[in-house]
């Protein structure tokens, strides 16, 4: 959405009551149901179960390199535009605090840390770790791992400039080095399938 004159994410805080990942920021979504025609339907769907988001109030811009949880789930991230009158209803089972950051926050953060970061399979990577101060609220937010991951990718997508703080891909051939970081992980992840069976 665009919030005075400047692009912005909106992120959930998941309900501290979950099972998985209780407390931890992330974006509307979740696991995909039969009914669902592909991960764009999925995602709609689940934004409209978390955060009472209309369909029909989303213009789906595109679907970004899919990521992988720590329980080896392909997750694919898909983007959309809202009108800055959206009024989140979050659906207290599942989100406890529904709030949005500038884009820009993740090329150019105030609170950054990076942390090593090793998949199960022995697989280097880093992964990002952010503190967002939202002054409106007086709350702060910590937004890492695969969120911060994929919040990173749309920002250095959308803006083209060296983000303040080292990433793993080459920023003159994003997507073609996206791309062969999530099939490196991907070809990790499926050897040890296979050596497994
Ligand atoms: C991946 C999603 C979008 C999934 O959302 P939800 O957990 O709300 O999904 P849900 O529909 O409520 O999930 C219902 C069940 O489906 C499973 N499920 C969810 N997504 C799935 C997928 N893509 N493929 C297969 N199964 C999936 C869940 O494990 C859960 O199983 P069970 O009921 O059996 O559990 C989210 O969990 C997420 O964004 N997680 C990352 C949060 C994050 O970045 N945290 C910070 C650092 S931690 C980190 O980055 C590591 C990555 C990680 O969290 O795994």
């Amino acid at each position: 959405m665009v919030r005075e004159g400047k692009l912005h994410l909106l992120l959930t805080l998941r309900s501290m009551q979950l099972r998985r990942s209780p407390g931890q920021v992330c974006f509307p979504g979740g696991k995909s149901e039969a009914i669902d025609k592909d991960e764009i339907d999925t995602a709609l769907r689940e934004a409209k179960e978390e955060v009472g988001l209309q369909p029909e109030k989303v213009e789906v811009i595109c679907r970004l390199v899919p990521g992988i949880d720590k329980m080896n789930h392909l997750v694919t991230p898909v983007v959309g535009f809202i009108e800055d009158t959206f009024q989140a209803t979050p659906n207290p089972d599942e989100v406890s605090d529904v709030f949005v950051v500038p884009l820009e926050y993740f090329v150019k953060p105030l609170n950054y840390k990076t942390l090593p970061y090793k998949t199960s399979t022995g697989y280097l990577s880093r992964m990002h770790c952010f503190i967002y101060d939202d002054h409106e609220h007086k709350v702060s937010f910590k937004i890492w791992g695969l969120t911060a991951h994929f919040a990173v990718f749309l920002a250095l997508v959308v803006f083209r400039k060296r983000p303040t703080f080292e990433v793993d891909y080459d920023l003159d051939d994003l997507i073609s080095s996206s791309e062969k970081n999530f099939m490196n992980l991907y070809a990790s992840l499926y050897k040890r399938k296979k050596s497994n069976l």
